[in-house]
């Protein structure tokens, strides 16, 4: 048996895709596993600003239609950039053990977060980074930067550029050999994560067995609950990268416990919540509930689109 892995051309999406391909075929001598590389809207137009492209599954349509046609028999995303609405069509077949959830930052001269001169411009496309950087530092500048991870990080380290520093996924720079880079790995006190960051999604045709069959000892369970709890976080105030909003789930004897925050995007004020519980869904949506009951709205007005 053959299976093709549908894959973005990013060294990141390349990385993580052979390193599915390698899994399965350590799982499953004989088995054949060949990648397919295609390029999505969100590779093409990465110079424009995210807001302005927007738009659920900037980095996976492409991949999801070559799944439909057949032409791919798996997709290999960065489960942070699955869009948190269910798709019939799709199901997660695995949710590989997590990577380092957690931010890095990577800055000129090796400054940590507190250590950044006064005002410094930080680079970051994200929302719910800038929002917190300004909740930690109010002086910094927030610039935007967009680019693929060793492009952003040479723009941010570039002398006569405008950056001072960027804040990056650690999972992405690990998976790059850029680790060396980091000035500092910020804790989740400081910087929550972006729902799902670290964690790979192998997604398969709902139904195709065959596939799914294979995928399954891939799968690491802790993580998944992890991730789906997080995720339910997300979906139940609104979905969607442009929200400010962190979410970080840890599995420990059996039980998660879920730290959520929300922010309104200048960083003024936030709010942050953990909770425990046993079933993912329910407990990222009573999350959700008990933030918007401390008035969560609020402050997510403006950025819901
Ligand atoms: N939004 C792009 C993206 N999608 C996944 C990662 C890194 C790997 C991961 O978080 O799993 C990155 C880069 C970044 O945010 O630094």
């Amino acid at each position: 048996m053959k299976l093709v892995i549908g894959t973005r051309g990013s060294r990141l999406a390349l990385w993580q895709s052979e390193h599915v391909a390698r899994r399965l075929r350590e799982l499953h001598p004989g088995l054949e596993v060949e990648l397919l590389t295609l390029s999505t809207r969100g590779d093409r137009e990465l110079e424009k600003a995210l807001p302005e492209i927007g738009g659920k599954g900037l980095f996976t349509a492409e991949l999801e239609a070559a799944l439909e046609r057949g032409e791919a028999d798996l997709a290999v995303h960065s489960l942070k950039d699955l869009p948190t609405e269910p798709d019939p069509r799709f199901t997660l077949g695995a949710v590989p053990e997590r990577a380092s959830p957690l931010e890095a930052l990577i800055s000129r001269g090796g400054a940590r977060l507190a250590e950044l001169p006064r005002g410094a411009t930080v680079g970051t496309s994200s929302p719910r980074r800038a929002a917190q950087l300004r909740a930690a530092r109010p002086d910094l500048r927030i610039e935007s930067l967009r680019g693929n991870v060793p492009t952003r990080i040479q723009k941010a380290l570039d002398p006569t550029g405008p950056y001072d520093a960027v804040l990056l996924a650690l999972a992405g720079l690990e998976r790059l050999g850029l680790q060396g880079q980091v000035s500092e790995v910020l804790p989740p006190e400081v910087v929550l994560p972006a729902p799902a960051q670290g964690a790979l999604a192998v997604q398969a045709r709902a139904g195709d067995e065959a596939v799914l069959e294979r995928l399954r000892p891939l799968d690491h369970p802790p993580t998944r609950r992890a991730v789906e709890a997080e995720r339910a976080f997300l979906r139940a105030l609104g979905s969607g990268c442009s929200l400010p909003v962190g979410a970080l789930a840890v599995e420990e004897n059996g039980l998660l416990r879920l730290r959520g925050r929300v922010l309104r995007p200048d960083g003024s004020q936030s709010l942050t919540h953990a909770l425990e519980g046993g079933d993912p869904e329910q407990l990222g949506a009573a999350l959700a509930e008990a933030l918007l009951a401390r008035g969560a709205a609020r402050l997510l007005e403006g950025a819901w689109a």
